[in-house]
């Protein structure tokens, strides 16, 4: 389902029946609760791209096992699974080198995935501007290139070329060849892309840039529709946003741009990011960042470090910011995490069982006060699907802007001739 456009040699991901096993080889001294929640995402993210979880397997390691990532028991209990349920992908909670995935293919004999390869099938299944699809192809093919090995036969089918022959050094030589040549094309095509848009950024000047940030699945998209009455796709899925979006917004007569990107991750090389380049300029521009928390989450102060050290890799460092804790309406002190847990010891091949787990947290009016004095950027708690607070978020943004055009640009109405900003769609 990856060879969406028909020249993406990568691994189907999603097909109605496709049912896929989840790995995870935890350090030893990692908790429970944690790879749990890593689980839960790996699972969200399975579901994302169409495929259906039915089990899951953990492993907790001194280090993964440098030839299978699990170590040889646990792999027969894992292969073992795989036939009696009619598994079809097996998918890891980490990076597979390529060496790695290699032997679990051979062993297994399933697809197999890791993290990085599931996130990036989303990212092909969402990405609609050119832009995105040619970053998101670009990406699939640089993680593609050092891993291409025998199995990678598709190439070669589609050039009409070896069939069902069982490749030699010879075409695996071509097939990377083939993909070299396709990376130095996207990557031409991406920068008239960068020309394109840095054109149309300069374009700009004159307006202060916001840009709304955050996790992925946190409301980004339901803040854009708010704020600017946009219609941007909002959906309870990871990565419904993969295209940056920009809009024109006026709130209380001060105009400003406001951008939608896409959400983060936790274990997202930094790599892969990069390939987003263009997308992420509108962060690294915007002049002042909405970041987006989803409170109810039970992670949430996780993914507020997950989106800070972020926003560091990629160079968006010292920017005025808002904290915008949206999801209040589903905020609940008692957060039962009824879901598969692991029963993990060290050296020991456990299985999974279920277990009930209560989590108690402080009462929203706790974290209001506790967030309000520790933070030194502005915090503000909304519902997007409530519409609670969205006023005083409007008033909170405008404020900000209008100081930030007095700084950026003193002695000049901000509120002159807008009609050259109008709105747009990257
Ligand atoms: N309960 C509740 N749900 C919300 C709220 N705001 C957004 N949602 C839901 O959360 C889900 C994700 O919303 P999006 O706006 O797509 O989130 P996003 O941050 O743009 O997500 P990505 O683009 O996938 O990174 C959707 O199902 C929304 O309806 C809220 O205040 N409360
Ligand atoms: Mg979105």
């Amino acid at each position: 389902m990856l060879a969406k456009g028909n020249k993406t040699p990568t691994y189907e991901t999603a097909h109605e029946a496709e049912k896929a096993v989840l790995v995870a080889v935890p350090d030893k001294r990692e908790d429970d609760a944690r790879i749990t929640e890593s689980l839960d995402e790996l699972a969200f993210l399975t579901e994302t791209a169409g495929t259906v979880p039915i089990k899951r397997f953990v492993q907790k390691l001194e280090k993964p096992d440098i030839r299978t990532f699990v170590g040889s028991g646990k792999l027969e209990e894992i292969r073992a699974y795989v036939q009696h349920a009619g598994a079809t992908t097996v998918i890891f909670d980490d990076d597979l080198s390529p060496s790695q995935l290699r032997n679990l293919e051979k062993e297994l004999k399933v697809k197999i995935l890791d993290r990085t390869l599931l996130i990036l099938d989303i990212f092909a299944l969402r990405a609609k501007t050119a832009t995105a699809r040619t970053q998101v192809e670009l990406a699939q093919y640089q993680y593609l290139l050092p891993r291409l090995t025998g199995l990678w036969t598709h190439l070669e089918r589609q050039r009409g070329g070896v069939g069902m022959r069982g490749p030699g050094e010879r075409e695996i030589e071509t097939d990377r060849r083939v993909v070299r040549d396709r990376i130095s094309l996207l990557k031409e095509q991406l920068k008239d892309f960068d020309k394109q848009s840095q054109t149309q950024r300069k374009s700009r000047t004159g307006i202060v840039r916001v840009a709304l940030v955050g996790y992925t699945n946190v409301g980004k998209s339901t803040l854009m529709n708010l704020l600017s009455r946009a219609d941007v796709f909002a959906e309870n899925k990871l990565f419904a946003t993969v295209d940056s979006t920009v809009r024109k917004v006026v709130l209380e007569n001060v105009p400003f741009l406001l951008s939608d990107t896409v959400g983060f991750i936790r274990k997202l090389p930094t790599r892969l990011i990069e390939s987003f380049k263009s997308t992420l300029d509108e962060i690294r521009e915007a002049d002042l960042l909405l970041h987006v928390v989803d409170i109810s989450h039970p992670m949430f102060e996780e993914h507020i470090q997950v989106v800070n050290d972020t926003l560091k890799d990629i160079g968006a460092v010292d920017k005025r910011t808002i904290l915008v804790f949206n999801k209040i309406d589903q905020y609940s002190t008692d957060v039962d995490i009824a879901q598969h847990l692991h029963e993990v010891e060290p050296d020991h091949d456990e299985d999974l069982v279920m277990r009930e787990e209560h989590q108690h947290r402080p009462s929203l009016e706790q974290l209001k006060s506790s967030y309000m004095a520790r933070m030194h950027d502005p915090v503000i708690f909304v519902s997007a699907q409530e519409r609670v607070n969205i006023d005083e978020l409007r008033d909170m943004v405008a404020r900000h802007v209008r100081t930030l055009y007095e700084q950026q640009y003193p002695g000049q109405a901000p509120f002159a001739d807008l009609s050259a900003y109008t709105a747009e769609t990257e």
